[in-house]
Parts: C-alpha cells; sequence; structure tokens
C-alpha cells in the first residue's frame, strides 16, 4: 500500500437529495405544524457546522475563521456557528454586510460582540483573504438565493474565487467551508458556469439539496440532527446514521490522505522530575484521575503484550479493573491466548494511551493470577449478561458461527432464568502484574518529549522507585 488509506463515511448514493421546494417546505413544516421555532433550527444547524469544522481542520492549525454572513437564515447560521467555534478555540471573525432588523439577528450579533469577536466591513476586508485567514466560512447564501449574486456579496464572492485561483503555488491557503449551499451556485443545478467557488468542505443541512451532487471537495458533512419521522418518512428521506452523540456525520466520497503525512504536534505543560510522586503508583492514579476528569472513554483500557515460550509477542486490549501498590489487575479467560502465553511465560507489559492529554503510561512487569475469591467477587460484580457470555465464550478458540454463540447464550439464559448466582467458569478470572518499571510520556513539540522512567532499587535493605529520565 503506498501510504494512501481511504477513511470510512457514509455511502454518498446512499442520501436523498432535496429540491429547492422540498428544501422551504420542509423548513415550513418545521417551523409550523412541528412546532420548531426558527431560532432553534439554526442553534442545532449553527453547532453542526462548528463541530464538523472541529473534526477536520484543528484550532490548533486552523484559528483565524473569517465568517461571511448573508442576508437570510444561512447568514445566521453563520453567526451561531462562529459563537461555537470561538468557544471551541477558534479566532473568528465576521463580515455582515447587510443585516437584518429582527432580534434573532440583532441577539446573535450581541452575543458575539459581547465574546469580542470582531465585525469588519466589506471595506475592512484585507485585500488578500488568502494570508489573513485559516478558514473561510461561507454563509452567504442558502436553499433561497436564486438569479445572479448582487451587491456586495458579488464582490466578495469574486474574492472568494479568484483567491482559490491565484492561491495555487501557496503552501498554505485557507479553506472554504460552505454552509449548506456553495453560495452563488445554482440550489439545483449546482456550478452551472464552472466559475464558481470551490469549497473544501460543505456541510449540508437537514439533507443535501440537488446541487451537492456536484461537490466534488474532499469533506462533505451532514448536520441538522433535528429531523423528526414525520419529515423524514414524508418527503421519503435517506439519511446517515449520525454517530454516538455527535452533531454531523461525514457523507459523501471518503477524502484520501497520506499516511506519511499524518501527525500531530503535540503540545503539554512540561512535566518535571520535581513534580511527579516518589511513588508511581500514585503517581499512575493521578494521571488516571486526570484521565477520567477529561472525559477520556475506557481510560481504563490498557494493551496488554505476552509472549508465550516461542518468544513472539502478541498484543491485545484488555480493561484494567483495580490498582493498588500490588500491581495492575485485569480480567480474562485463562484459556485464552494471552492465558496460553502466560502460563508459558509469566511476563508482561502493559501501555496506556490517553490521546487528549497526550500521555502514554509503560508498565512491565511478572503476572500472576489473582485469588479465586477476588476472582468470585469480581465475576459476580459483572452484568448477568456478560457472565453467561464469558460461560459462552471459549475465548481465542474456533466459532463455526455467530448464531452458535448466541444458540448457547439463549440457552444458558434459560437455564440460569431463575438461579441468583451463575458460578464462574474455573478458567475465567483475573491477573495482576507486579510492575518492575513503570514510564510516564508526556507529549512535547518537536518530539522533544518528557520521559520520566521508575524502576525499583535497593537502598540499604529498602525498596525505593529510582527515577530517570529517557532521551525523547
Ligand atoms: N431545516 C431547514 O430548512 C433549516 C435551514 N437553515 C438555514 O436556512 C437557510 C435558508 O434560509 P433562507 O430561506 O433565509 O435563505 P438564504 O438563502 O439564507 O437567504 C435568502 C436571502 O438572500 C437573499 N438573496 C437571494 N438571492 C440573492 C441574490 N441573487 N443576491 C443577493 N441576495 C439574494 C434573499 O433576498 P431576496 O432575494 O428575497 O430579496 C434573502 O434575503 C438554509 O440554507 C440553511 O442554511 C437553518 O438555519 C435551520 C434549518
Ligand atoms: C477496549 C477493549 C477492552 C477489552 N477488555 C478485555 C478484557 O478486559 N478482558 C478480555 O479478556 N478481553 C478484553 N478485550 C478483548 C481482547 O482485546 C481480546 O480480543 C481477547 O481477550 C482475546 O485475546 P487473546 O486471544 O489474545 O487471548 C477487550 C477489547 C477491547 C477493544
Ligand atoms: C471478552 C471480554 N472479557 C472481559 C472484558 C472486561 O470487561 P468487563 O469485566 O467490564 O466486562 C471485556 C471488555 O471488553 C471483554 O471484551
Ligand atoms: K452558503
Amino acid at each position: 500500500m503506498a501510504g494512501r488509506l481511504e477513511s470510512c463515511s457514509s455511502d454518498p448514493s446512499s442520501v436523498s437529495y432535496l429540491t429547492q421546494r422540498e428544501a422551504a417546505e420542509i423548513d415550513e413544516e418545521l417551523m409550523g405544524p412541528l412546532g420548531f421555532s426558527v431560532d432553534q433550527l439554526m442553534e442545532l444547524a449553527g453547532l453542526s457546522v462548528a463541530t464538523s469544522i472541529a473534526e477536520v481542520y484543528k484550532a490548533s492549525e486552523y484559528k483565524r475563521v473569517l465568517a461571511i454572513c448573508g442576508p437570510g437564515n444561512n447568514g445566521g447560521d453563520g453567526l451561531v456557528a462562529a459563537r461555537h467555534l470561538f468557544h471551541f478555540g477558534y479566532k473568528p471573525y465576521i463580515c455582515y454586510p447587510k443585516r437584518t432588523p429582527k432580534p434573532l439577528y440583532t441577539g446573535l450579533v450581541t452575543q458575539l460582540e459581547s465574546l469580542r469577536v470582531p465585525f469588519l466591513s466589506v471595506e475592512d476586508l484585507p485585500p488578500d483573504l488568502s494570508t489573513e485567514y485559516d478558514i473561510l466560512l461561507d454563509a452567504v447564501f442558502g436553499f433561497s438565493f436564486h438569479g445572479a449574486a448582487r451587491p456586495p456579496f458579488d464582490d466578495i464572492l469574486r474574492r472568494l474565487i479568484g483567491m482559490r485561483k491565484s492561491d495555487q503555488t501557496n503552501k498554505k491557503s485557507p479553506v472554504i467551508v460552505s454552509i449548506d449551499i456553495p453560495s452563488g451556485w445554482h440550489v439545483e443545478e449546482g456550478d452551472i458556469s464552472g466559475e464558481g467557488i470551490k469549497p473544501d468542505m460543505l456541510v449540508s443541512l437537514t439533507a443535501p439539496k440537488l446541487c451537492a451532487k456536484q461537490f466534488h471537495g474532499p469533506h462533505h458533512f451532514l448536520g441538522g440532527r433535528f429531523v423528526p419521522p414525520p419529515i423524514a418518512e414524508k418527503y421519503n428521506l435517506r439519511l446517515p446514521p449520525y454517530p454516538g452523540a455527535s452533531m454531523c456525520v461525514h457523507i459523501g466520497k471518503a477524502p484520501q490522505v497520506d499516511i506519511s503525512a499524518m501527525r500531530e504536534n503535540y503540545i503539554s505543560p512540561e512535566f518535571h522530575e520535581e513534580e511527579v510522586d516518589a511513588d508511581p503508583i500514585k503517581q499512575f492514579c493521578k494521571w488516571f484521575e486526570e484521565a477520567v476528569a477529561a472525559g477520556l472513554r475506557e481510560a481504563n483500557a490498557m494493551a496488554l503484550s505476552t509472549a508465550g515460550k516461542d518468544g513472539k509477542p502478541s498484543s491485545r486490549m484488555v480493561l484494567l479493573k483495580g490498582v493498588d501498590e500490588d500491581g495492575f489487575v485485569w480480567y480474562t479467560n485463562y484459556e485464552s491466548q494471552k492465558g496460553c502465553q502466560l502460563s508459558e511465560n509469566p511476563w508482561a507489559s502493559l501501555l496506556f494511551y490517553w490521546e487528549s492529554l497526550n500521555r502514554q503510561v509503560r508498565v512491565e512487569g511478572s503476572v500472576e493470577k489473582v485469588s479465586n475469591e477476588e476472582s468470585e467477587k469480581y465475576f459476580h460484580s459483572r452484568p448477568h449478561g456478560s457472565q453467561i457470555g464469558a460461560i459462552v465464550s471459549k475465548q481465542s478458540s474456533i466459532v463455526p458461527g455467530r448464531q452458535v454463540l448466541h444458540q448457547q447464550y439463549r440457552e444458558l439464559e434459560e437455564k440460569f432464568s431463575n438461579v441468583n448466582l451463575i458460578p464462574k467458569p474455573e478458567h475465567w478470572g483475573g491477573y495482576r502484574l507486579k510492575p518492575e518499571l513503570i514510564e510516564f510520556w508526556q507529549g512535547q513539540q518537536s518530539r522533544l518529549h518528557d520521559r520520566l522512567q521508575y524502576r525499583p532499587q535497593e537502598i540499604d535493605g529498602r525498596q525505593v522507585w529510582k527515577i530517570v529520565r529517557l532521551a525523547p
């Protein structure tokens, strides 16, 4: 593979596209019989736009955002998006030349002013947009656009078009993000002249409009996670599922990424010898609590690496279920691959990676089984389904098909339906790794990371932990 990867996203052919009339009708229905207010929909639309941007263009690299807002609701979406982007750590600027005196819009302006977000007139805009901004947010026209753009928007659109053309030699030019419709494009026919703006990202709202079929930029997102079933049914809308609690979903052709160019620059507070706890377990607990407080999902997930007598290592994720001075505990099937390897070679390593904190913790040491009582106690604390699952699963053995697992699961569910205590299989239980090495890694800029390693040392017959700094 030549370093190229297609990232996952929804199949564009399975998504519905709306005509201009349908878009306007849906708008009216949402705000009529379905009880929404325009403020609500605009807030959700603007939030979807801001979260889509944050998914692709990180604030650390694309900080300066110029939101160009038009006279209608598309412009309102831009104002809302700019406010959210401010709170996400971006630096927004607003160009809003044709203001609407309605309270909704004056409120949005006041909110931005209270955040000290600068408002620029068309005359204030720098002659070359490409040097001053990292993101140009096109919130000029939405689905009610018709005809040819009138002043002052005609000139602004020309500058966006010109900037992209004259900038092809520049290393990094700003990206254009269009809300709902690339402004100036025909809502259904798209970029009729072929001379229109060429956004890098399009965030369609509610459902893509027909013109979006002509969008060939790298990032097509759908936002506006508020479509109620009556609308979806009436307009026969096929929309991709939104992941988790996300306000946006990537649709369209998956962007090609150059794996070799994928890298993050870690920016973190420095991590010094003076500030760490003399006891690595206490230090681990401190970092673990910080990972949990930072809202990391499964901060207790760790990679466990083992090797049997053939010396060939293998890794898999397991969940940390306890940690104290005696070591790190996880539970599994003693007859699994890892179980067999540990019976041949009771040494292992554990690895935690807390991505958003730029932290890694590495633990190495000897492994033994926890007491049967400890395993019993933990086993019975698990949800019933997981207890049955552990009985069903002869972990790491070949199964002929998923239905076999389901069949056995159903039989056991039936068998244990009136039983208080589901018996723990003998071959299921915990392991405890007693550390002989713990290393705390804090990512830093230019790959000059902090690495503090603890190893036990005997001083006057007493075991103490020696801390050394390792080169990154
Ligand atoms: N579920 C939904 O539906 C949701 C929709 N939402 C958002 O609403 C958007 C649609 O909003 P919208 O209807 O206000 O229309 P939009 O295009 O922003 O502006 C119309 C303005 O532009 C003007 N104008 C038109 N042509 C022009 C020209 N050639 N040159 C100059 N001006 C021109 C026109 O003036 P007029 O021609 O009427 O005098 C009017 O003032 C939609 O795309 C989405 O972003 C979300 O907020 C929430 C959920
Ligand atoms: C986040 C995560 C946590 C996991 N936790 C455990 C666990 O605590 N115990 C376990 O036996 N398997 C766990 N698994 C499944 C293992 O990664 C692995 O598939 C399984 O234990 C079989 O590994 P083996 O064949 O190398 O023994 C987890 C997987 C993931 C992705
Ligand atoms: C097969 C298996 N066993 C055990 C666990 C440990 O988790 P828990 O005891 O919380 O179910 C996991 C977690 O993913 C797992 O996949
Ligand atoms: K737009």
